[in-house]
């Protein structure tokens, strides 16, 4: 896909889509888009932010594949969500929220883990067969 294609399609994005058109008074209307693009601006962040983090831990299952070390690390994970809960109730977010969402990530985490591994140990076998 060239440049060209990724611009538009991000381009194509209606900031002002609702459901609410034409049923909200224009001025409401008018705070509301303005509050909605900043939650767009937090949105991509996001999706840039998970996307920098699944590399990290795409390193990381092609590592413990190499070392054949398994998928998860519960230790580390109590470690995580017990400093992320901290972090969320410093900054006013709910807690069991911060634990879920690490929880639902780690969890994807773990499944691209052991695709990883599972086509690390094809490969090891079909090299053993060929030998
Ligand atoms: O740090 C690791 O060992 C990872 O595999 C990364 C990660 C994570 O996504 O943060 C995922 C699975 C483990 O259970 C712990 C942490």
């Amino acid at each position: 896909m060239t440049a060209e294609h990724h611009a538009s399609q991000a381009f194509d994005f209606d900031p002002t889509a609702s459901s609410l058109a034409g049923e909200v008074d224009p001025s409401v209307m008018e705070e509301l888009l303005s509050i909605r693009s900043s939650i767009d601006n937090i949105d991509a962040t996001l999706v840039f932010l998970l996307a920098e983090r699944f590399k990290a831990t795409q390193r990381v299952g092609v590592l413990k594949a190499r070392h054949k070390l398994p998928a998860g690390d519960p230790g580390r994970e109590a470690a995580q969500i017990s400093r992320l809960r901290n972090l969320a109730t410093e900054a006013h977010l709910d807690p069991a929220f911060a634990e879920k969402f690490l929880n639902f990530i780690i969890s994807e985490v773990i499944r691209h883990h052991e695709a990883i591994s599972a086509d690390h140990e094809r490969q090891a076998g079909r090299a053993d067969s060929a030998s």
